[in-house]
């Protein structure tokens, strides 16, 4: 069952849902309008390899924004922490974002329940865009769990901010044959 934006209120209230800067005006149906942070990250390397960790440059964006490349992925992270010890979360882009050819998560949506810190976005665009730190990109919904609690602790655990990949902290390779075909 999703929360509706009543009942995510309520949480909220009564500290079961966490969501940094509650603002009841972005409360949505069956969801909660999050904004842009203003560091975003973007990857140097021309070939990425999940068994190392990612090079990065850091863009932190003033009040006159900073305009997307198509073409290229870019990190962000919303600017609430969010999250809840009570329920599973996914994450979806506004609407009105999406349709000017942002993408602002495509692949991960799913937060589970235990983790409460600001998530990290999956970026890119469709053509050139210019975004502004603070403004509604996307929206996050809540579902009741059914069965019992299980509090995330994964490597993603106490972030602050926007954070890339994490998988060369785990061996990509253990208990797989590697197969190596090609460069
Ligand atoms: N676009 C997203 C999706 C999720 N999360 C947050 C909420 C999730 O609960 C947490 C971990 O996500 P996953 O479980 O998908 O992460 P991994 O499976 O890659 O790593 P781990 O098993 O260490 O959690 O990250 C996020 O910040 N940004």
């Amino acid at each position: 069952m999703i929360l509706t934006g009543q009942e995510i209120e309520q949480q909220v209230a009564q500290g079961r849902v966490v969501i940094d800067g509650f603002d009841p005006a972005r409360i949505e149906p069956n969801s909660y309008g999050f904004r842009l942070a203003d560091t975003l990250l973007r990857y140097d390397d021309g070939v990425l390899d999940p068994a190392v960790p990612p090079r990065y440059e850091r863009l932190v964006m003033d009040d006159g924004g900073l305009v997307l490349e198509p073409h290229r992925f870019y990190l962000g992270s919303t600017l609430e922490a969010m999250g809840s010890e009570h329920h599973a979360a996914t994450l979806y882009a506004c609407r009105s974002v999406a349709t000017l050819g942002m993408w602002i998560q495509f692949s991960a949506p799913l937060g589970h329940s235990g983790a409460i810190f600001p998530w990290t976005l999956e970026i890119t665009v469709a053509q050139r865009l210019r975004v502004y730190p603070g403004m509604v990109v996307g929206k996050i919904a809540f579902w009741a769990l059914q069965g019992q609690p299980h509090r995330y602790a994964g490597k993603y655990t106490g972030s602050r901010s926007v954070v890339p990949s994490r998988l060369a902290q785990e061996s990509v390779h253990a208990g797989r044959e590697l197969v190596v075909t090609g460069r």
